[in-house]
């Protein structure tokens, strides 16, 4: 087909134009149609937000800024190529963990929890899939289960006696000050430890129950682990800088886990040699179960580097909740002595004041677990869950949420969120205890607050984690009286600037509340 001279002109300068025009609006229509990604600062090419999150430590205030400044319950920041999506709505987070929680179900790839997890042999850093399921079945089934924690009672028992001895042996000559986020620390480190190596303590204890120098080592190292997992190194945004260590994380995180691994290893090493050279027959801990796990062909079911690396987990994972919890819930309550004092007339009344509080009273002792439940609501140990990583692309609360993106709960901003809770920055244990009847757990299924979280990648150990939490504060409250030290009228609950633990470590004057004979019963 041939073309006049006009015509042509009228095709190059009319038609071509109007028709790109009409493809662009068209294309326009469409993109305004597709849901826009969660709210947030514009990204720099390549590095996405990276450079004004090294501007604005640390990373959790600065994201809470961003999140107040815009706000929004959902916001979206880049960090090199990768979308980390910020939540504090409890009904959009039930959308991520309820309604879509298959999709959300993985781990964040990256060097701490790659490094930490011996290459994702283990539960909670490990990324969905086969290894991932394995590893919770063993937790699950093996670890945690009912019939597993029954066997473990007496276990815990002892080591809440332990606490008890401790404290009483720092408070009996009149009233002590005692560094409760030591003592509340210690005790969650040897639980653990029991549970895992039917151990009390690394080392030598000190003659009156308390930690040596080996353990002090340890348990701080376990501390450090927790803090450098996931803790925002720019090499794991920006993998093509996988080989620098720009924060120092590196360093820190193998410092720490070679101390860890320091105590562990050996121990772990020679009873596999006993199960094997038949001088071990019968199961005591944790460790021993590991070891016994036997595949359909009677052959080990794990191995040693996978319960190096599970143990490794279990330890750093469960040290840290229970402490911090306690520690802010004693600290606000002693600044509101009526709340201490409900609290031990609930203890009086439920266990008397004959015998020291045991596990079987739990059930029983709901304002007790009001207090620490609202203590998860204010004062969660970090502002982020752990992070889910979403394995499609998706649309959450009309927002468009890529794969590949990094879910994170903000505990706090779900805590702390107005439209959920009235006041929410007082606490006000009586908030959980709806009505007279009820019976209040720790966990928050609906999402109101993060305790322990829900759907697929939530925490296995409700019961332990809670048992460990309520028996720690319940035997501080029922056997000692506390009160602020005698030059502070008030406990300071200002919170770290750097996370949200309590800034001040929680000293105060403690006195024994029991008769004598109670805790001579525990003297050994
Ligand atoms: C008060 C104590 C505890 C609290 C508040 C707590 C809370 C949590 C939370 C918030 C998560 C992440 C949930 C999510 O990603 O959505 C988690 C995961 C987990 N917790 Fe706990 N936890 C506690 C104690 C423990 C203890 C004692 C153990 C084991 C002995 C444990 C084992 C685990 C495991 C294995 C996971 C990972 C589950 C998975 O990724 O599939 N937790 N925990």
């Amino acid at each position: 087909m041939e073309y006049s001279a006009p015509t042509f002109l009228l095709i190059l300068f009319f038609i071509i134009p109007l028709f790109i025009k009409l493809l662009k609006h068209n294309d326009s229509t469409k993109k305004s149609k597709k849901p826009r990604l969660p709210p947030g600062p514009k990204p720099w090419p390549i590095v996405g937000n990276i450079p004004e999150m090294l501007a604005n430590k640390p990373t959790f205030r600065w994201i809470q800024n961003i999140m107040n400044d815009l706000e929004t319950e959902i916001a979206c920041i880049r960090l090199g190529n990768i979308h980390v999506i910020l939540v504090t709505s409890p009904s959009i987070a039930r959308e991520f963990f309820m309604k879509q929680d298959a999709i959300f179900a993985s781990r964040p790839l990256n060097w701490s929890s790659k490094y930490v997890s011996s290459g994702y042999l283990t539960t909670t850093i490990t990324p969905f899939g086969e290894q991932w399921k394995k590893m919770k079945r063993v937790m699950v089934e093996e670890l945690i289960s009912p019939k597993r924690h029954q066997w473990l009672h007496d276990k815990r028992a002892e080591e809440a006696d332990n606490l008890v001895r401790h404290v009483y042996n720092q408070t009996k000559n009149g009233g002590g000050l005692v560094d409760l986020r030591n003592v509340t620390k210690q005790y969650g480190g040897n639980l653990m430890r029991r549970l895992l190596f039917n151990k009390r303590y690394f080392g030598n204890g000190r003659e009156d129950g308390g930690a040596g120098a080996e353990e002090l080592e340890y348990v701080e190292s376990l501390f450090i682990a927790i803090r450098h997992i996931y803790a925002f190194s720019v090499s794991d945004y920006l993998p093509w800088l996988w080989w620098l260590d720009f924060e120092g994380h590196k360093k820190i995180l193998k410092e720490a886990t070679n101390t860890i691994r320091k105590y562990h290893d050996p121990i772990i090493e020679e009873r596999i040699h006993q199960w094997r050279n038949g001088t071990r027959a019968h199961q005591e801990d944790w460790l021993d179960v590991l070891i016994s796990l036997k595949d359909p062909n009677n052959n080990p079911f794990l191995t040693l580097q996978e319960i190096k690396s599970q143990i490794m987990e279990i330890a750093v994972g469960a040290i840290d909740n229970p402490y911090n919890n306690v520690e802010w819930v004693l600290s606000e309550m002693i600044n509101q002595p009526e709340m201490l004092q409900k609290a031990t007339q609930e203890l009086d009344s439920v266990v008397g004041k004959e015998r020291l509080v045991e596990e079987s009273d739990i059930p029983k002792l709901n304002y007790v677990k009001a207090c620490l439940k609202e203590g998860f609501r204010l004062h969660p140990i970090a502002d982020f869950n752990v992070p889910h990583v979403s394995m499609e692309d998706t649309i959450v609360a009309n927002y468009f949420i890529p794969k590949g993106s990094h879910i994170l709960i903000r505990r706090q901003g779900i805590g702390h969120n107005p439209r959920v809770w009235e006041e929410p920055l007082k606490f006000k244990p009586e908030r959980h205890l709806k009505n007279d009847a009820c019976r209040v757990t720790l966990a928050e299924p609906n999402l109101e607050l993060f305790t322990f979280g829900i759907g697929r990648r939530s925490c296995p150990a409700i019961t332990l984690g809670s048992t460990m939490t309520i028996m720690l504060f319940a035997r501080l409250l029922h056997g000692f009286t506390w009160i602020a030290p005698p030059n502070e009228s008030t406990i300071d609950l200002s919170e770290y600037e750097r996370d949200t633990t309590k800034a001040k470590p929680l000293v105060a004057l403690g006195k024994p509340r029991l008769s004598v004979k109670v805790y001579h019963q525990i003297m050994n």
